[in-house]
């Protein structure tokens, strides 16, 4: 059988309120960024699977026949299964010469393709195909790359086995599938981020499927429609971390002093519960500056949770420290231990002026590459500035 080509492509996420918490069924507040993660998958003849991942140096390719010897044990057609599978995992460790916990960039990007590859074909005929994954989002700094990838991963494979239809129609640019094949597709992202996050709460694979701006609650996904545009600058502080390993420290945090830590997740609840109802009466009633007061003292007392759970970094506390000079706040966003921050900005900042007082301060401490972008509806544009940290503006707003 030969594949017939599919394209998708799924965003990278900004969490306002609620990392870390979400995991232990906090509330969180999360939105898509106009930053995609773009996936190919073309149907060969060649008797082979090859993967490209070009953000991440990993071009690799196996015979069909020896991938078919690690489901030999399946029997029969396999239902959709909401745990992951511990003996393909095993047999896949194995395969890609990993047996110990520690999963590299590479191999964990690896195991989750491969696993969601031969569950969805692996009780019948193997296809050979050629995937390419490339994405405009830097991995592994809190934009949700995992989360897009697995989301793309499960959107093309879902389609090329048939258990979805592609819905691009003749002429069309994009398109997108009904409620219940999002469903789907969420869940085996999800399944994706179970491999490469250990215990991920599952936010960031739903707004890789749905997009928007989103409220998350213990697996429940309540799309926030009406919400007021903010605009956000994004600074990747280019500290390199791993979701995985900041997930179980805080993990361990919990179990060691459980009646410490308790009370600091119910607070970040409470912030992003009173986040929400601020968003949400800036969106029917005049907006005013005390509005504005009350997101920046929410984004301070996060952020100082979010370090008393252990997932600062000092390079998190200068963006503060830099940003505050300005009159501006700044938390982490994902699950830190460096990776990006998000700035709130007011309406009235002169955003060029903001930026390039901030990469001037910036500079004074970091030598690194610097991209900036404009991004908002109409316009999307990259301005190239100093060499410092990685800036992006977005703004927010609902569905
Ligand atoms: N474009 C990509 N190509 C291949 N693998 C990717 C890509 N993007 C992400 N990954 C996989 O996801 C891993 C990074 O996931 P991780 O959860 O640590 O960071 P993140 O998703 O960017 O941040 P956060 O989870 O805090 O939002 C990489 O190590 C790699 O295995
Ligand atoms: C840190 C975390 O809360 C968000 C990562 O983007 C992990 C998760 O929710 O799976
Ligand atoms: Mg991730």
């Amino acid at each position: 059988m030969q594949l017939k080509d599919v394209f998708v492509s799924a965003p990278g996420k900004a969490i306002l309120h609620g990392e870390h918490a979400v995991v232990h069924g906090k509330v969180a507040l999360a939105v898509s960024l106009n930053l995609r993660t773009y996936l190919h998958l073309k149907g060969t003849t060649i008797g082979n699977v090859c993967i490209n991942l070009p953000n991440i140096d990993t071009f690799l390719c196996w015979e069909l026949a020896e991938l078919k010897q690690l489901v030999a044990y399946y029997c029969g057609k396999r239902e959709e299964v909401k745990r992951l599978d511990a003996e393909l995992i095993r047999r896949l460790r194995e395969f890609i010469g990993v047996t110990n916990g520690n999963l590299d960039t590479c191999n964990m990007a690896i195991l989750a393709f491969l696993y969601i590859y031969l569950s969805l074909f692996g009780s019948g005929e193997l296809p050979s195909l050629t995937l390419t994954v490339w994405s405009e989002l830097p991995t592994g700094t809190g934009l949700g790359s995992s989360a897009a990838y697995s989301v793309c991963l499960a959107a093309a494979l879902l389609c090329a086995s048939g258990a979805i239809p592609t819905p691009l129609k003749e002429g069309d640019n994009t398109a997108r599938w009904c409620q219940e094949d999002l469903e789907l597709i969420n869940s085996w992202a999800f399944q994706g981020e179970m491999i490469i996050h250990g215990n991920p709460s599952g936010v960031d694979n739903a707004v890789g499927t749905w997009g928007g701006m989103l409220r998350f609650l213990a697996g429940k996904i309540i799309p926030l429609s009406r919400v007021p545009l903010l605009r956000i600058l994004l600074t990747n502080t280019r500290v390199p971390r791993s979701t995985k390993v900041l997930v179980a420290g805080v993990k361990d945090k919990i179990n060691k002093f459980p009646s410490i830590m308790t009370p600091v997740l119910d607070s970040v609840d409470a912030v992003s519960c009173t986040c929400e109802k601020v968003l949400s009466e800036m969106t029917c009633e005049p907006i005013t500056g005390e509005h504005y007061n009350i997101l920046e003292e929410l984004i301070d007392i996060n952020q100082h949770h979010l370090n008393v759970m252990g997932v600062g970094h000092p390079s998190l506390d200068i963006l503060c420290r830099v940003t505050l000079t300005k009159g501006l706040h700044s938390k982490l966003t994902g699950a830190g231990g460096g990776g990006c921050g998000i700035t709130l900005l007011r309406p009235d900042e002169e955003r060029r002026e903001t930026v390039l007082h901030c990469a001037r301060l910036c500079l004074i401490w970091d030598q690194l590459h610097v991209r900036l972008c404009w991004k908002h509806p109409h316009q999307t544009g990259k301005v190239k500035v100093h060499h410092f940290v990685w800036i992006l503006f977005v703004q927010i707003k609902g569905f």
